[in-house]
């Protein structure tokens, strides 16, 4: 891996040591959101970012990690010890860190990061991406967080949703939600 490391030379140098992402469970059924995981995967690994999220292999939490882990950067997995049996979240590549629970995993994943990025996901990936923000318009922590324009929105709540309840329909994305 640390041959991998040395062979692949940084094109872009980045402020950014390790970024958080927080995204999907599940794949979603649109597969532009698949392709979204592996590229940002990719471009971290470009900008010689390390990963941190929520561990796991499973939906675009898996692809982005795996993606990081295969290009050569530290990918950091923060879990809850009640998530950690193989069959609920998947092999994990990387480190993988043990918590008590759901909000020492969230805070343990803020202290880790420099930045955050959310993708698309449901329930959970919302949840994570607005206690983020709260905390910075608290002043809780003064680092960036990457929302992809027009991300939230009534129509982002309303997709999530779908998702979440698994009456995901393409039709009714966008492709604002991965670009820009
Ligand atoms: C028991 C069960 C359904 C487990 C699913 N397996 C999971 N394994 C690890 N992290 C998860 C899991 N489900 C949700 N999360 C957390 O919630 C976010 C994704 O939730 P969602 O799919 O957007 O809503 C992730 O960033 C992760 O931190």
């Amino acid at each position: 891996m640390e041959n991998q490391q040395q062979q692949r030379q940084p094109s872009i140098k980045s402020r950014f040591r390790r970024v958080c992402v927080f995204c999907g469970s599940s794949p979603g059924k649109n597969p532009n959101y698949q392709h979204a995981a592996i590229h940002l995967g990719k471009q971290l690994v470009e900008r010689n970012i390390d990963l941190v999220y929520g561990g796991g292999s499973i939906g675009l939490m898996g692809l982005v990690s795996q993606a990081v882990y295969d290009g050569g950067r530290h990918v950091l997995g923060v879990i809850p010890r009640t998530l950690m049996p193989r069959e609920i979240t998947g092999e994990t590549v990387g480190e993988v860190r043990a918590v008590s629970g759901m909000h020492q995993r969230k805070a343990e994943m803020a202290r880790q990061a420099d930045a955050f990025i959310a993708l698309p996901g449901g329930y959970g990936t919302l949840e994570e991406l607005l206690e983020v923000i709260t905390w910075a318009q608290l002043g809780i922590h003064d680092k960036p967080v990457l929302r992809f324009s027009s991300f939230i929105n009534a129509k982002f709540i309303f997709n999530i949703a779908a998702l979440a309840s698994r009456l995901f329909q393409s039709a009714l994305l966008n492709n604002s939600l991965i670009k820009s």
